[in-house]
This record gives structure tokens, sequence and C-alpha cells, in this order.
């Protein structure tokens, strides 16, 4: 179990079907794929950011990963441990409060994850004393004050009696950064992190968060809307960079393959959409023919991005692509990452006006 990835998701789909309720009663159910047959292994010190437009299922698979969400089918593992059967105490290796330790999660509104009513010092210990009951209370409040120096929140001294409302959004998340570094978290999902913060302390807080993660040999799983905020993660921290189209991860692989040289067409559309990413090149107009997401209940059939695509043809319409191993480990859900594929022969579904056919 020891070389096991740190965690490990398998074919793993969340759905969620609204039954209609009781006054509607002759409506269908709806079942939305958040997430859907997706694997992803995250090792130890990777860092992964995921990036797609709203509701295209990120929170639910970041959530999946971390065990606080449960699939509709597929499985994950934390080291080789399926996480749903340690959760249900079905004799495991790894206990479940072990996993849950591991995994921690730093979401966009810090002041929620926060207990209005404790000073940070009441935070900070809380979650100490359960999983180092060995360390004295002198020893926690060493490792407490080290830490909120290191992030910048000095004199600890000052900080540790205050309440959350005394301090600003930036030093609030700097706090749960903390909070959630104290457990020793083998994994940490930061779902929208820095969203909520000025734009002016973004890059900040994204560079306190590759220190740490470098000091302490954290892995990261960043979610982000923001096409240049996970370019700048991925570039520093020399992570990938998996993109999300209606609960497929439809490219993945490192910057210089997914954002420099896109594969995916819905990649290439989101570089566009991106003003400044890589100076003024690039195409004059937007390469996608409806700017719309499809209904997620009602997907598109096969590859659920054609009707946007200006490349799709005929194939596209008949056949769900699977992900497709191109140059340099990068993955596309895209027959146009393979050369020899028949679509090169299917004709074109778009005509002269970008209309589908
Ligand atoms: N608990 C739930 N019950 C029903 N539907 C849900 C639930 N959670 C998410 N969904 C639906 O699943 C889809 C994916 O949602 P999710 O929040 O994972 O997307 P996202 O990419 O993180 O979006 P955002 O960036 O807006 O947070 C959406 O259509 C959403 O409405």
């Amino acid at each position: 179990m020891s070389d096991a990835p740190v965690v490990s998701a398998d074919d793993v789909s969340v759905h969620f079907t609204d039954s209609g309720g009781l006054f509607d009663l002759f409506s269908e159910d709806e079942t939305v794929r958040a997430v859907d047959g997706i694997s992803l292994d995250i090792g130890e010190n990777d860092v992964v950011t995921l990036i797609g437009e709203s509701g295209c299922g990120k929170s639910t698979l970041g959530k999946a990963l971390i065990g606080a969400q449960r699939p509709t089918s597929g499985s994950v593992k934390y080291r080789g441990q399926d996480v749903w059967e340690a959760k249900d105490g079905r004799n495991p290796e790894i206990p479940f409060s072990e996993i849950r330790r591991s995994l921690q999660i730093i979401h966009q509104d810090p002041g929620s994850a926060l207990n209005p009513n404790q000073r940070l010092l009441t935070s900070l210990m809380l979650p100490m004393k359960k999983w180092n009951p060995e360390l004295g209370r002198e020893r926690r409040k060493e490792r407490i004050f080290a830490l909120l120096e290191k992030v910048g929140l000095s004199p600890a001294e000052d900080f540790v009696n205050r309440f959350p409302h005394q301090l600003s959004g930036g030093e609030q998340q700097r706090v749960v950064l903390v909070r959630s570094l104290l457990l020793n978290p083998d994994l940490i999902l930061a779902d929208e992190a820095i969203s909520a913060l000025d734009v002016s302390l973004r890059v900040e807080m994204m560079d306190l968060m590759l220190e740490l993660q470098d000091l302490f040999g954290t892995s990261y799983l960043f979610i982000s809307h923001d096409l240049s905020n996970a370019r700048y993660i991925a570039e520093k921290s020399g992570g990938r960079i998996a993109v999300m189209y209606l609960g497929q991860i439809v490219e993945i692989g490192p910057i210089e393959q997914v954002i420099e040289n896109p594969q995916h067409p819905y990649t290439k559309a989101l570089k566009w959409a991106t003003p400044n990413l890589y100076g003024d090149e690039g195409e004059e107009e937007l390469p996608v023919r409806e700017i719309d997401i499809p209904d997620p209940v009602n997907r598109p059939t096969g590859c659920h991005f054609h009707p946007r695509c200006p490349e799709a043809r005929e194939t596209c319409r008949a056949q769900e692509p699977d992900l497709i191993t191109t140059d340099g480990g990068r993955l596309a859900r895209c027959y146009r990452a393979d050369d020899t594929h028949e679509y090169w022969n299917s004709p074109s579904i778009v005509d002269d006006e970008g209309e589908l056919r």
C-alpha cells in the first residue's frame, strides 16, 4: 500500500437526481452527471489544478477525491485504502479518521470556516489537541506560533487573541491554511481558495501556498475558474492542469502542453477567453460556435462539446471520444489528438456560417 498514490480515483461518477418533489408528480427524474467516469491519481508532493466553467463539476470532483462526497460509482482510494470502505467501517487498514485528517479542504470563504465566537488560539488548538495528544500545551502553542509567523501573521501573540472578524479576508485565509497544515495533511483541496481575495493579494497567497507545499511536502488540488491563476500555479509548481467540461476531464497534462499548445478545442476556447495570457498572440475570433454551456441534464450525444466546437465532424456527433494520450504524457478527449482516427475522413458538421448542419 505504501507505494500507492496519495489519492486515486478510478472511474468515479457522481450523479445527482432531482426527483421532482411533491408538487411535481408528473415530471421526469432529472439526473445531473456532475462527475462522469473520472480517473485521476494524485501522488506525493503533487500539484493538480482543475479548471473549467461554473457548474462543470470541479467542486463535486474535489469533494469526491477527499472523501467528502460519496461517488455514485467507481472508487476513491487513499494510499490504497478504499475511502468509503473505511467510512463504512468495513475492516479498513487505514481508519477513516486518519483519512479525514490527511485530506483537508480550504474553501473560498474563510470566514465561514472559522468559529466566529472563538479566539484564533482556541480554533487552532482544538484540532491539535485531537490529533497530537502527545504534545503538551506549550509545544502545541509553539507550533501554532511558528506557523502563524511563517504565513506572515506576525507577531503571532497579537493574532492568537483575536476573533475572526478582527482579521481581513486574506488574514483569515492564512489562518485556515495554518489550521489545515497543523494537521500535517497529505493533500489539501483548495477550492477557489483565493477567488474572494483582492487581486493584489492573490499572487501573494498562491506563492505562500506553494512555498508551504514545498516545506511540508503536501500535495494540492487547486480548483479555479480562472485560467491565469491556474497557469501561475502550474508553472510555479511544475504540476498538471486538468480541464473539466460537463463532468469529464477533457484535457490533462503539464502546462507546456495543455496551455501553451492546447489540443482540445475547449481548452483553446478557455485560453482565448483569458485575455493577455500569452501577450497578443492567438486567433481574433472566439474559437467556439456557441457561448452557452449545454444543459447538464441532457448532454449532447457523442462528444459533449460538439455543438460548440468549430472542428466538429460527423464522428463527434455519433461517438464519445475517450481520453487519448498525446505527446509528453498529455491526455485529450478529442479525436483530433489521434492522427489516424476516422474523424479525419468524416464530413464536417459545421457550415460556412459556423452553424451545425
Ligand atoms: N448537492 C447537489 N445536488 C444536486 N445537484 C448538485 C449538487 N451539487 C452540485 N450539483 C450540480 O452538479 C453540477 C456540478 O456542480 P459543481 O458545484 O461541482 O460545479 P463547479 O464546476 O464546482 O461549479 P462552480 O465553479 O460554480 O462552483 C452542477 O450542475 C450543480 O448544479
